[in-house]
């Protein structure tokens, strides 16, 4: 369902319906604009929830970025696409704004088949350099005049992906535009090396060591004694000369900033001074504040960075019902306890501490938490790093964002059969945040890669139990587990070391054998009750391990019942069903039929996790259906 518009008086934004309008705005009419637009976003996230702080420190840089640019033709590309809530309001979705994230309403990323001002696809961060840069070469090919302008922020930009699109930058030297959008965030504080050369914060020690050093080595020449000279004259001189253009200017990119990024009378001179003059490379660095303008964002940038509906005058958010505990939380407090008791176990996190549930070991252990920012493949080698001196490293990152690891999961920890625990969050589809971050691969990317131990728990106690196993498992093991709430179980008092490979039997049945595995297996129990009602009796197993299968109970319970069911939330190829599949035809149980449930073979939507649970027909009606049917083929 589509929900209806709702207009925000906003007479200004009223007389705009692309960016061509803002062109021959005043600038006081261009901050009136922001002022307008700021007001739109608190509301309507407000009451959808979303990436509130991030689209808020970018307004004027929207603005003046739309102004100065030749907007559809010259490509803007948002980076992750969190913060392109004013992008999206001004480039004709004024109107439908108060659909975002809602099912069948907007997304909260950039998206083609929304408005051709969406130049790139995005949610994963740290691929807009890159993309721009494609798009450049692609209208030089082209002789095309028109831009690609990358707009990445501080924390994206400590992904290697980004620097590989940086190297190749410098190198082609084509007229790429690169905005960093600096706000000293990345969703919670930014961590490392960068961000600190970013905001220029060089320690005195380090001051001093490098510039011992230089000086040593510039006394040898004329030229090196000019220098000498400049920095002689102060401590202060001396730290302007390292400044974050250095970095830059080493790709080979012109440096230009840092400017104010609200400041839309210098935002527009430099671009238009940019668009006009400059060739090759250039990088201007903006500096932001992320929540700018609404008090509560701004205090805390961190919580409203994404978040759910909120009361706007306090900045807290809606009173829900007192859920199940979630997952995430249940990992959290487990991983401390396992490491109350374990010295050697560490916790690693690329970015995500607070969503990854690992605040409370961050507080407890700073030393053993190991946040490495925007860098899953680095998280899962450097986890390899640790665990061959006999550290116990478990990485905690969400499911969608693990994609970006496959190789260094396969080549640094799997083919070695290091001992890594992978705490794999967020499987399953997720929700508002939609396609990009449904967790619905992982199965499918993971099972084929040999010494994996792969476990998926059915309930929040499960997941306890699987954590303590995965980190007491001599070789790499993986634990899956979906967003949001648990089943409301009692926790108990001891953790327990589960049996590599045994899965448990939850029903006895005769009719036909439903094998759900992870979040699915409580559904699988509801729908077994709805089929005793309509006299099919069914089987339910819990695999517990995608690998290894419990292949004798499966298929002893395959052979008695004489059909099965498989259900996960992932995708169907290649996935759970897909490894029953084979383990039966493996074992020559040729005559078993089977109905495979999963998600279809294209993207997923962004929508409540419940309606695409039943779009994909993982829900409990849709399986007694599948059942059903099942029975009644010949
Ligand atoms: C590959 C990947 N890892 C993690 C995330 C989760 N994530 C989304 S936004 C964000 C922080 C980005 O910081 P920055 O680029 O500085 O943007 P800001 O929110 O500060 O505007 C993170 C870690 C992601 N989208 N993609
Ligand atoms: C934009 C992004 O990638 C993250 O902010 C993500 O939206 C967080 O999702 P959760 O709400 O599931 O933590
Ligand atoms: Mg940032």
């Amino acid at each position: 369902m589509l929900l209806s518009p709702q207009s925000y008086p906003a007479p200004l934004l009223d007389t705009i319906n692309s960016p061509a309008d803002i062109r021959s705005l005043s600038l006081d009419e261009l901050n009136r604009l922001a002022g307008e637009i700021r007001e739109i976003i608190v509301k309507t996230v407000s009451r959808n929830g979303g990436h509130l702080a991030p689209s808020l420190g970018v307004v004027e840089l929207t603005l003046a970025l739309h102004s100065v640019f030749d907007t559809p033709n010259d490509k803007l590309i948002w980076d992750v696409g969190h913060q392109s809530y004013a992008h999206k309001i001004i480039t004709g979705r004024r109107e439908i704004f108060s659909t975002l994230r809602q099912y069948k309403g907007i997304s909260g990323f950039p998206k083609f088949k929304e408005s051709e001002y969406d130049a790139f696809e995005t949610g994963h961060s740290s691929t807009s350099i890159s993309a721009a840069l494609g798009i450049t070469l692609a209208k030089h090919y082209k002789n095309s005049s028109n831009r690609a302008i990358a707009v990445i922020g501080d924390g994206s930009m400590t992904a290697g992906i980004a620097f590989e699109g940086l190297n190749q930058a410098g190198h082609l030297d084509k007229d790429l535009i690169v905005i960093l959008n600096d706000n000293e965030m990345s969703i919670s504080p930014n961590v490392g090396a960068l961000s600190s050369f970013l905001s220029r914060k060089l320690s005195g020690k380090t001051m001093r060591r490098v510039k011992d050093h230089l000086v040593e080595k510039l006394q040898i020449s004329d030229v090196g004694e000019n220098i000498l000279n400049i920095l002689r004259k102060s401590e202060e001189s001396f730290k302007s000369f390292f400044t974050p253009g250095m970095l830059f200017e080493a790709f080979k990119f012109d440096y230009i900033g840092p400017i104010d990024g609200h400041n839309i009378a210098d935002l527009k001179e430099t671009l238009e001074t940019v668009r006009d003059n400059a060739q090759g490379p250039v990088l201007i660095h903006v500096l932001t504040q992320k929540g700018k303008g609404y008090e509560p964002a701004e205090k805390n940038p961190d919580i409203f960075h994404g978040l759910g509906p909120f009361d706007i005058s306090s900045g807290k958010p809606h009173k829900t019902k007192d859920g199940p505990v979630t997952y995430t939380q249940v990992f959290g407090d487990t991983m401390v306890r396992l490491a109350e008791k374990d010295e050697k176990i560490v916790a690693i996190s690329a970015a995500m501490v607070s969503g990854t549930g690992l605040t409370t070991f961050a507080k407890k252990f700073p030393d053993r938490l190991f946040d490495v920012g925007i860098s899953e493949q680095h998280a899962v080698t450097f986890a390899a790093g640790l665990a061959t001196e006999g550290i116990k490293p478990v990485v905690a990152i969400y499911s969608s964002f693990f994609q970006r690891a496959v190789d260094q999961i396969i080549h640094d920890i799997c083919l070695p059969n290091l001992p890594v625990t992978l705490a794999i969050d967020r499987g399953g589809v997720v929700g508002d945040d939609g396609p990009s971050h449904h967790g619905v691969f992982d199965f499918s990317f993971l099972r084929y890669i040999p010494n994996l131990v792969i476990m998926a728990p059915k309930d929040e106690e499960e997941l306890r139990h699987m954590l303590f196993t995965a980190t007491q498992h001599n070789g790499p093991a993986a634990v899956r587990y979906p967003r949001g709430g648990g089943q409301n179980v009692n926790l108990s008092k001891h953790l327990q070391k589960l049996e590599t490979g045994r899965g448990e039997l939850l029903l006895e049945g005769e009719d036909l054998l439903l094998l759900p595995i992870g979040n699915r297996v409580y559904p699988a129990l509801e729908a077994a009750e709805g089929l005793k009602k309509v006299g099919i009796s069914a089987a339910v197993i819990n695999p517990r391990f995608l690998k290894p299968l419990d292949e004798a109970l499966i298929c002893s319970w395959a052979d008695k019942c004489g059909r099965v069911v498989t259900i996960e939330d992932n995708a169907r190829q290649g996935g759970f069903g897909s490894a029953v599949l084979e383990l039966l035809s493996r074992k020559g149980l040729y005559g078993i039929r089977t109905c495979n449930l999963g998600h279809p073979d294209f993207f997923v939507e962004h929508g409540p996790q419940k309606t695409l649970w039943k779009n994909s027909r993982i829900d409990p009606p849709s399986i007694i259906r599948a059942a059903i049917k099942l029975m009644n083929r010949n």
